[in-house]
């Protein structure tokens, strides 16, 4: 009989959390404290003018103190440094974000190191990124997809432990974090890339299978182990412009046991991930 797969519906996982957020702001609000998060933008790439605009008006729904700061494509180092100062320094803000991509003349490590960690809402700090591969007892922020990710595999009840987890992408956004969490959370973890030898054999031995390539339709339906539960983290335009993963989605149905779509999967978890985070970064605080 042909094996019916489930689709994970990132959306209804991302409304349960902002639910909880927004009931956790209003508590804080309540002691005095509206947690705020200042989003820095540099540039009109288009998709990242969306991606801030939707993180602000979430923002605001939920009802956090939200800035968005555009700057010119010129903005220089100096200029964008000197801004992370004033929000480093600013008590209404607990979590500052600067927008990936960046212009060439940014240099993005700089930037990261630049946050105070306290505030760093991304978790890309060298200071939280050491932590959580260290597996470090105590409260610091986690890169927000890999954690939406490990939400929605709570949501639909994956439990890592003991399985063979393989995540192709080794970005400091998502493949590098994905692994420490899945690896903290006691699966067996590969990590496989652009220079890895028969990246589809290993594919097919995941239980949970990451995809984070930007790859359009890399691994299809031949390379899931039965079974598996498949996460596709691309954002992709097919040749037709309309938005799609790096999981030939179609072909996987009746192979993988569980899959992301695209749209409607991790997306939408990164963003109510994200204001989660931005709460917590505020119960956290000393500067409250
Ligand atoms: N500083 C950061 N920069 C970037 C991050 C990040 O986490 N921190 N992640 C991505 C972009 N991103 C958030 O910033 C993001 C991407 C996509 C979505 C999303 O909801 N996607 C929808 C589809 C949207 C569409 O139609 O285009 C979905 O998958 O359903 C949210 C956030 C890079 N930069």
């Amino acid at each position: 009989m042909a094996r019916v797969t489930k689709i994970i519906d990132g959306k209804a996982v991302a409304k349960q959390v902002n639910e909880a957020t927004a009931k956790q702001v209003a508590e804080l609000v309540a002691q005095g404290v509206q947690p705020g998060i200042a989003v820095i933008i540099v540039g009109e790439d288009p998709a990242s003018q969306i991606y801030v605009r939707n993180k602000n008006r979430k923002a605001t729904k939920l009802g956090m103190h939200s800035i968005v700061r555009q700057l010119p494509a010129t903005t220089t180092q100096e200029e964008l440094l000197a801004i992370i100062a004033e929000y480093n320094a600013d008590d209404q803000i607990h979590g500052i974000l600067v927008q990936s991509p960046l212009p060439k003349q940014i240099n993005e490590p700089l930037i990261t190191m630049a946050i105070d960690p306290q505030k760093d809402v991304d978790g890309f700090h060298p200071a939280n990124v050491g932590k959580l591969v260290t597996n470090f007892p105590g409260h610091y922020p986690v890169a927000n997809t890999p954690r939406g990710i490990m939400t929605m595999l709570k949501a639909y009840d994956v439990n890592p432990a003991g399985k063979t987890a393989v995540v192709i992408g080794r970005s400091t956004i998502v493949g590098k974090p994905m692994a420490a969490l899945l690896t903290n959370a006691n699966a067996t973890v590969t990590v496989a890339h652009s220079r890895t030898r028969h990246l589809k054999a290993v594919a097919k031995t995941a239980d949970i299978l990451v995809v984070a390539t930007g790859i359009t339709h890399l691994i299809s339906g031949e390379d899931i182990k039965p079974g598996a539960t498949v996460i596709d983290v691309g954002m992709d335009r097919d040749e037709n412009g309309k938005l799609t993963g790096d999981v030939d989605f179609d072909s996987a149905q009746g192979i993988a046991g569980l899959i992301t779509p695209v749209p409607g999967g991790v997306g939408p978890m990164t963003i109510a991930t994200l204001m989660q985070t931005t709460v917590e970064l505020a119960k956290w605080s000393d500067r409250k």
